[in-house]
């Protein structure tokens, strides 16, 4: 059971903050690395991967620093979100390549092993430029799991796979986290996370934003303020009605739109409340849109808390 700590860990690249005073441990199971693009995920994972160094801070594995640590870096396996592969190679030896530079006693063996694993063994003598997206990013996970690794890193594993190949993925993913494993991937797509993670960690523009099961992260994203753009039979008479209740913040007239900006604080009772006010007072809801679902203002509210 292997446990990577993250200690007050900073990475700038010159004037760049990529990665900000961040404290997290990622813990065996699944966790998924939940951000925008340019959050500082990749960074991160290639602090934990023993890739880069931190700036400041530690990122220990088990207590041990993970940077320049050859006996760290024999416990993870990281899968990269870039498509690097030398094209000309076979699968399998694009897999044997690693499990040599890991000096493995059996490559070959290991090799064999870590094809089954991904079930890409059929595939294992064809050049990866013949390979599909998905194949491709098997045999990557193939030249991760060769030396059999505690913990598993993965950028954007989803990246670019159509449904079938995510299934199949999030099958094997969920498998070595039952295994005892730790497994940590990064996504800016919360479904995605969701469907696989046990443990949610968010970050956002370097900075850690929020932790916990799905359902907690779930719960802040609805909690915070919701915008909606709202046109009825009579926009003055619903307005008035409205910011006498206490789902509602704010509401003003969009002259441009011809419609009325409404703030709601409460998003359960405003859903309930919008529709029984426009009944008592005989207006007519023409249109309720949601104005600010986008996941970028999901995460800027989790930031700004
Ligand atoms: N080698 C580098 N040199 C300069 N800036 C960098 C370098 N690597 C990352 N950055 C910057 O650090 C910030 C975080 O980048 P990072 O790739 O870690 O984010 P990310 O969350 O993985 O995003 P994406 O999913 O888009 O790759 C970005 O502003 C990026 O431009």
């Amino acid at each position: 059971m292997t446990t990577i700590r993250i200690d007050r860990t900073s990475r700038w690249f010159g004037n760049v903050v990529a990665v900000n005073d961040i404290t997290m441990e990622i813990a065996p199971g699944i966790t998924g690395l939940l951000g925008p693009n340019g959050a500082g995920k990749s960074t991160l994972i290639h602090m934990m991967s023993g890739f880069l160094a931190p700036s400041s801070g530690t990122v220990t594995l088990d207590d041990r620093t993970i940077w320049r640590n050859a006996a760290a870096y024999r416990e993870i396996g990281l899968v990269p979100e870039r498509e690097g592969m030398y094209d000309y190679l076979t699968g399998g030896e694009f897999v044997l390549a690693n499990a040599e530079l890991h000096g493995l006693p059996d490559p070959g063996a290991a090799t064999r092993a870590a094809l089954d694993t991904v079930d890409m063994a059929h595939a294992a003598d064809r050049r990866i430029d013949t390979y599909s997206k998905g194949m491709r990013q098997r045999v990557k996970m193939a030249s991760a799991l060769v030396h059999e690794p505690s913990v598993l890193l993965l950028d954007e594993p989803f990246n670019g796979m159509d449904p079938r190949q995510r299934m199949q993925l999030m099958d094997l993913l969920r498998k070595m986290g039952q295994d005892g494993r730790t497994v940590l991937f990064s996504s800016h797509i919360l479904e995605e996370v969701e469907q696989l993670a046990t443990h949610i960690e968010v970050i956002v523009a370097g900075r850690h934003a929020a932790s916990g099961d799905y359902r907690k992260i779930r719960r802040l994203m609805t909690d915070r303020p919701h915008r909606y753009l709202v046109r009825s039979s009579d926009d003055r008479a619903l307005a008035a009605a409205l910011i006498a209740d206490r789902s509602t913040s704010g509401i003003e007239f969009d002259a441009a739109e011809d419609a009325l900006r409404v703030q709601a604080v409460d998003f359960g009772r405003f859903t309930t409340q919008l529709p029984r006010l426009a009944r008592e007072h005989g207006i007519r809801l023409l249109t309720v849109s949601p104005s600010d679902e986008s996941l970028e203002s999901v995460f800027s509210y989790l930031v700004s808390r």
